[in-house]
Order: structure tokens, then C-alpha cells, then sequence
């Protein structure tokens, strides 16, 4: 028959540590259950670096989870740290032998789906539009990331309400989770609002450090958020993460279409795909009912047609959001819109976010372009 203390231990599967989001039992976090005659437990817990952040969410739940078992009538929680060897022991479980120096998301079989959203120009609402695909994906329960690339005008941290600093693990970094978003930013990185002046190998540098350091385990979706123009960083995200496909954000003016448009066919020297285009800002609906075009119209339209004409093949419009001011108070208060209310309101931005990220989850996984076994998992 189990003892009580086996049963507390197996109970602890339950608890899940908060950024690598797999069970503390697996992650040699836990030190050792035991339980007395009276029924009170106690458990040694170990934390991968003194003064985890996390501390007290990982004590909150043992407690929670162990005050269920049957015969526990009490809980004591000791702290300890991991010691280097233990913390080797974790990252290779999570990264494999040698904790392999590569990028996760290029391993043969691979099944994450990169997207890199970009746009011609700044301001065009290009986080905005990432940073609410991503939290419709996620709140669909597809496990999704974040990389915002976006070094000189990174707000990804902000859209999302994240002020906690990513936990280092020696070299390894855990990011953040906000709605269930793992998030990295170069914002988290720096001083305050600190300008950020780097140039083209810097860039290279600090984006390859994410893909390789930060522990993202295994996702369905990664966005990366560059900034705007063709710059250096949409040249390495091609080199780093080939099979990332490019999102083109446009606003609806002839002007910004056209180089949204330059910014979509870097890709072709590139060699990467195009998912599609996504139209931001396209009308604000007035009171009256009526749509009024205060950035004009077609946009999005012509770089999805002109890109298609480049490239040989169809590369949709996946939408056109409105103007709405949801989307921006969401975006101010860290909470993105597509997980409000105001997303139920159909035509709303938040609802046309809802429908492209339903579309963009719906697309087959693997390479585009190749013939790879995109059966579902
Ligand atoms: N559809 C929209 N309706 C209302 N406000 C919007 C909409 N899209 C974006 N905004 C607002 O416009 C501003 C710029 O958006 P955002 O930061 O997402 O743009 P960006 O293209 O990523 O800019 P940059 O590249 O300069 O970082 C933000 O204040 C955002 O809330």
C-alpha cells in the first residue's frame, strides 16, 4: 500500500514550476517528502537560484496541493537552492547533453511554427497585432512565445504588463509567462528607457543569444517582433531561423504600402515565405454607423497582391483591423484586447484579431513551401 508520503509525492506531479511550465517532481525541485504520525508534512523544495522571484507561487501551490491529500493534516515548506551540479543535471534534461549551444526551433523535426511580423514603416500598430495574435493563440491553449526583436522600440514587456525580469539559470534564461506568453525582450535587458544604439553584429548577437539561451521548451508558435524597416535584424532573423515565415503589417495608405511591401520582399533574397498581410488601422466606426477611412483604403490589398505577383503564389490578406480604442487602452494597460470582453463585439479589432489568429493557428506546421508530413499532431 502507498504511504502518505508517497501519495504527497506523486501529488507534487501536479505542481508545474512557473516559467518552465513542467512538473517540479521532473525537475529534481523537489528534495524530499515526509510525512509524521500526526500527518504533518514536510517537503524540501529547490529552487534552481537563491531568491527565485517565483518563490513564493511554487510555496503557495506545494501547500495548496498537498493540504488535498488525504492523511496531511499540515505543511511545512523548506527553501533550498540547487547545487551547480543539480543545476547541470536540469539543464540538460531541458536542453540536452552539454546543454547543446544551438537553436531549438531549427532541430529536424521541428514543429514550431516562427512567424517574423514586420513592417515598412514604425507605428503602424506592428506589436499591437503580434502581441494579440499571440494571446488569442495561447488563451486557444497552443503553447506560444515571444521574441521581441523590436531593440529600438521594443514595447512587446509593456503590451503585455510584464515588469519581472527573465530568471537567468547560469547561461540559461527563463522568460517570463504573461497569459501564458513566454516573453523575451531586449527591453527586459536594459536600464529604464535607456536609448538602445546598436549596430547590425550587435543586433545579430543579442538575437541569437535569445534563440539559444532562453528556454522556451517546446512551442507551437513563436513571433518575433522586428523592427520596422529592412534592416540588419530581418537579414539575421533569415539567417538564424530560415524557416521563419514573414507577416507583413501594413496601414491602408499607398505610402505605407509601399514599403510594407519593400519589407515583405526582403524575404525573397532571403529565401522565406510570406504568411500574408494584415491591414491595421483601416477605418474607425463612427456612432452613425458608417466606416470612416482616415488612413484611406486598400493598403493591405495591394501589398498582398503585389508580393503574391512577386513571389508566384497567393499570399493572402489575412485581415483589416479597425482603428479601435479597446486595442489601445488594452495595449496601455498590459492586458491585450483580444482577451476582453470588447473582442465579443463583432467587427471589432479585438474580434478581427481573434479570426486571423484562428486562421494563422489553422495553417498547416512545418516549412511552407516544402512537402513535410504536416499531419496534425
Ligand atoms: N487598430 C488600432 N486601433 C487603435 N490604436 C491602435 C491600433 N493599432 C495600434 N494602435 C496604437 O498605435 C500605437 C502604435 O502601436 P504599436 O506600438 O503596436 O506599433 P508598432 O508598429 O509596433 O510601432 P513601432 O514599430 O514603432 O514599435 C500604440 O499606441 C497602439 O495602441
Amino acid at each position: 500500500m502507498q504511504s502518505t508520503a508517497d501519495r504527497a509525492l506523486a501529488a507534487l506531479d501536479s505542481v508545474l514550476d512557473p516559467e518552465l511550465r513542467r512538473p517540479i517532481t521532473e525537475l529534481g525541485m523537489v528534495a524530499g517528502v515526509s510525512v509524521d504520525d500526526d500527518g504533518a508534512a514536510s517537503v524540501g523544495i529547490l529552487l534552481t537560484i537563491a531568491g527565485c522571484p517565483l518563490h513564493q507561487t511554487i510555496t503557495a501551490d506545494v501547500e495548496r496541493v498537498l493540504a488535498g491529500v488525504e492523511g496531511i493534516t499540515d505543511v511545512r515548506v523548506d527553501l533550498g537552492v540547487m547545487s551547480a551540479d543539480q543545476r547541470t543535471a536540469l539543464k540538460e534534461k531541458l536542453r540536452g547533453p552539454g546543454g547543446a549551444k544551438d537553436i531549438p526551433f531549427n532541430r529536424p523535426g521541428s514543429l514550431t511554427r516562427v512567424y517574423a511580423v514586420a513592417s515598412g514603416k514604425g507605428g503602424v500598430g506592428k506589436s499591437s497585432v503580434t502581441v494579440n495574435l499571440a494571446a488569442a493563440m495561447a488563451a486557444a491553449g497552443l503553447r506560444v512565445g515571444i521574441v521581441d526583436a523590436d531593440v529600438h522600440g521594443f514595447s512587446v514587456p509593456g503590451l503585455l504588463g510584464i515588469t519581472a525580469p527573465p530568471t537567468r539559470v547560469d547561461e540559461m534564461i527563463l522568460p517570463p509567462v504573461a497569459y501564458g506568453i513566454k516573453t523575451i525582450s531586449i527591453g527586459m535587458f536594459v536600464d529604464g528607457n535607456a536609448p538602445v544604439a546598436w549596430r547590425g553584429p550587435m543586433l545579430h548577437r543579442a538575437l541569437e543569444q535569445f534563440l539559444t539561451d532562453v528556454y522556451f521548451g517546446d512551442l507551437d508558435v513563436l513571433f518575433l517582433d522586428l523592427p520596422p524597416g529592412t534592416g540588419d535584424i530581418a537579414i539575421s532573423v533569415a539567417q538564424l531561423l530560415p524557416q521563419s515565415e514573414i507577416l507583413v503589417v501594413t496601414t491602408p495608405q499607398a505610402a505605407a504600402a509601399d514599403v510594407a511591401e519593400r519589407a515583405g520582399s526582403v524575404a525573397s533574397q532571403t529565401g522565406q515565405s510570406v504568411a500574408g498581410v494584415i491591414e491595421n488601422m483601416s477605418w474607425l466606426q463612427l456612432p452613425t454607423g458608417e466606416r470612416m477611412e482616415l488612413f484611406g483604403s486598400g493598403g493591405g490589398d495591394i501589398v498582398a497582391k503585389r508580393l503574391s505577383a512577386a513571389f508566384g503564389k497567393d499570399i493572402p490578406l489575412l485581415g483589416s483591423i479597425p482603428l479601435d480604442v479597446d486595442l489601445r487602452t488594452g495595449g496601455d494597460a498590459g492586458a491585450p484586447v483580444v482577451l476582453s470582453r470588447a473582442a465579443s463585439v463583432e467587427g471589432s479589432a479585438g474580434a478581427e484579431l481573434r479570426r486571423i489568429a484562428g486562421v494563422l493557428a489553422r495553417r498547416p506546421r512545418g516549412l511552407s513551401g516544402l512537402k513535410l508530413d504536416v499531419s496534425p499532431r
